[in-house]
């Protein structure tokens, strides 16, 4: 078994683009002849401004979207070229999550119906009770409160909305996830909860994660390493510590410079050193 479970090369990607009065169709790569390598139980950080192709590659690697050409390797599988049937086995093991828990949440369904639908499309839910208790489990790994099952959506936080967006996330006990940009619109405070608990669940369920931000800050408090994407291509790829230390590309280090980072030592979110936020926002936020 390898200790990579996913692997790009030479990945790439345009979106056809349709003909229009005044020109003919024609396509424009987004994703450049990426190359990445995450280890099994690894977090790597996509970084890079808007429009740089972070979603895209994200997409990618969870197969929602095909490679224009290159390749893309789960756990020594090509994927890249096959079809959905084909992808079907593996879709439970690989999972996305997006920046609006509301595209996973359905607002007219309770959240006990809404986290055990996986399963159930699975068929490993074994009757009402069983489905219940699923639901109880999903809610607890995430530190919601059980009695969350019979809520609806908009009865959240919008903290509380993207644990539960995550506990869907993690139903089908996948291996692989993609998380784009999950914290963006949620308080200091509430994203200093949201990357704890993945800290906490990327221990205690051997996650590997591919964490998609816009924020280096974040960035380098969760992330092993960091891949910065400009206009498609990766310009720098390493450990998260040599980044941001040693910066060898110029636009890395325009990133750096911009983007003001909080007065904090690295090892702020250390299991051992557990992070009160500024402004406590009681246990699940
Ligand atoms: N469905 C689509 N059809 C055509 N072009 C698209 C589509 N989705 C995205 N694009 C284009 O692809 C490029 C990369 O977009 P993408 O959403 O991947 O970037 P991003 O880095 O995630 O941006 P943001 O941080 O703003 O979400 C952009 O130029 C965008 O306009």
């Amino acid at each position: 078994m390898s200790d990579v479970l996913l692997r790009t090369g030479s990945l790439s990607f345009a979106y056809p683009e349709r003909a229009g009065l005044f020109r003919r169709a024609a396509s424009r790569e987004v994703v450049k002849q990426v190359d990445l390598a995450v280890p099994r139980g690894s977090v790597l950080g996509l970084v890079g401004e808007s429009g740089s192709g972070k979603t895209t590659l994200g997409r990618l690697l969870v197969r929602l979207l095909k490679p224009t050409s290159g390749g893309i390797q789960f756990d020594g599988l090509e994927i890249g070229g096959i079809s959905e049937a084909e992808m079907r086995p593996l879709r439970a093991r690989i999972q996305m999550i997006f920046q609006d828990p509301q595209s996973s949440l359905n607002p007219r369904l309770r959240l006990g119906v809404t986290l055990t639908r996986p399963l159930k499309v699975y068929g490993r839910i074994k009757g009402r009770r069983d489905q219940r208790d699923r639901a109880a489990a999903l809610l607890d790994l995430v530190g919601l409160p059980t009695a969350f099952i019979d809520r609806y959506p908009h009865e959240l936080s919008g903290g509380q909305r993207q644990r539960a967006g995550i506990a869907r996330a993690l139903a089908l006990e996948p291996d692989f996830i993609v998380a784009d940009e999950i914290v963006s619109g949620l308080d200091v405070s509430t994203q200093a909860h949201i990357l704890l608990l993945l800290r906490e669940l990327r221990a205690r369920l051997g996650l590997t994660l591919v964490f998609i931000s816009h924020d280096l800050s974040v960035v380098r408090v969760l992330c092993d390493d960091v891949a910065i994407l400009h206009h498609g291509e990766v310009v720098e790829y390493g450990p998260v510590a040599r980044i941001f230390s040693a910066p060898r590309d110029d636009y890395t280090r325009q990133l750096l410079s911009a983007i003001p980072l909080p007065d904090v030592e690295p090892g702020w979110l250390d299991d051992s050193s557990p992070f009160v936020p500024p402004q406590q926002q009681g246990s699940a936020a």
